[in-house]
């Protein structure tokens, strides 16, 4: 069975192998999540390019040498070339470095699962490789339930949970106050945009289970 996990990237060092469409998707990802990414790849695409040129990631135009993995946290092997991904495969196996290989799963040591991102909210789906197409549609169904309105829902419910932890000394209360917080209709409320009604709702809450 796969482990899951949420990963912490920020600042660490990532290297793509390949500069093309699969490789953009991975590059995208992992500036988003704050690594610092290096590709290596004789050729890129534009949207590649035009990062490299914002400074957002650094770029040496060639082709892959046995060795280049060492130091990095994270690899990602997407070159077209099987025998190329494999030796980075066994490059980041023998050093004990992450490796997602796009064309054999086997090698790799984590996939990359499909993902919806509502500010906090983050929901990764994945089928253990069985079918990418699958979760891809998986993913497309869960964004229609899970709106926009999450994002807020959560930077709110974060503030509301550091209020409490700070001012709620006892544990069992704590909890009261999470959960009728999290059972209340915050979320229809954001969605409607009745800020009002969403405070007088969030001070109940509060007061509630204060008593
Ligand atoms: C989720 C997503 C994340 C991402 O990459 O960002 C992702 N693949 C996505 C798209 C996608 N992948 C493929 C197509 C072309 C259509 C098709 O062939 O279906 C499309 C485009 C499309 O469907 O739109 C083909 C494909 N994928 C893999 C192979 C190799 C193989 O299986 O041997 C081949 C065959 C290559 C070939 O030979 O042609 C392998 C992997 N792809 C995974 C993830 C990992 C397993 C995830 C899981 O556990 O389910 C895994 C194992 C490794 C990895 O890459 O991490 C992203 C959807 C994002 C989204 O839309 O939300
Ligand atoms: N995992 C996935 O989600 C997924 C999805 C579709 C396809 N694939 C697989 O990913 C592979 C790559 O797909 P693509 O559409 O990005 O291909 P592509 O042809 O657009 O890009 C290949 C890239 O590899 C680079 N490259 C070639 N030789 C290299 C070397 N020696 N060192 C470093 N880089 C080198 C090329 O310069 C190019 O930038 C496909 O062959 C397919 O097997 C995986």
């Amino acid at each position: 069975m796969l482990y899951p996990i949420i990963l912490k990237l920020e600042s660490r060092p990532c290297l793509v192998v390949g500069g093309g469409k699969v490789a953009e998707r991975k590059v995208n990802s992992l500036v988003d999540a704050g690594a610092k990414v290096a590709v290596i790849s004789p050729m890129i695409t534009e949207n590649i390019q035009k990062w490299v040129d914002q400074g957002t990631v650094r770029y040496q135009g060639r082709g892959y040498q046995e060795g280049d993995a060492a130091g990095y946290f994270l690899v990602v092997a997407a070159t077209d070339l099987q025998e190329v991904n494999d030796l980075v495969t066994r490059d980041c196996n023998q050093r004990n470095i992450l490796i997602n290989t796009v064309d054999n799963p086997e090698g790799s040591n984590f996939y990359v699962p499909a993902t919806i991102r509502r500010g906090d909210l983050q929901i990764a789906i994945s089928t253990g490789g069985a079918s990418p197409a699958v979760a891809r549609r998986i993913r497309q169904s869960l964004e229609v339930q899970f709106g926009e309105e999450y994002g807020e829902f959560l930077t709110l419910m974060a503030r509301l949970r550091e209020q409490v932890l700070r001012e709620v000394p006892c544990p069992v209360r704590r909890k009261a106050i999470f959960d009728s917080l999290a059972d209340a209709d915050l979320l229809e409320l954001i969605k409607c945009g009745e800020e009002k009604r969403l405070k007088e709702r969030v001070a109940q809450c509060l007061s509630s289970s204060l008593d």
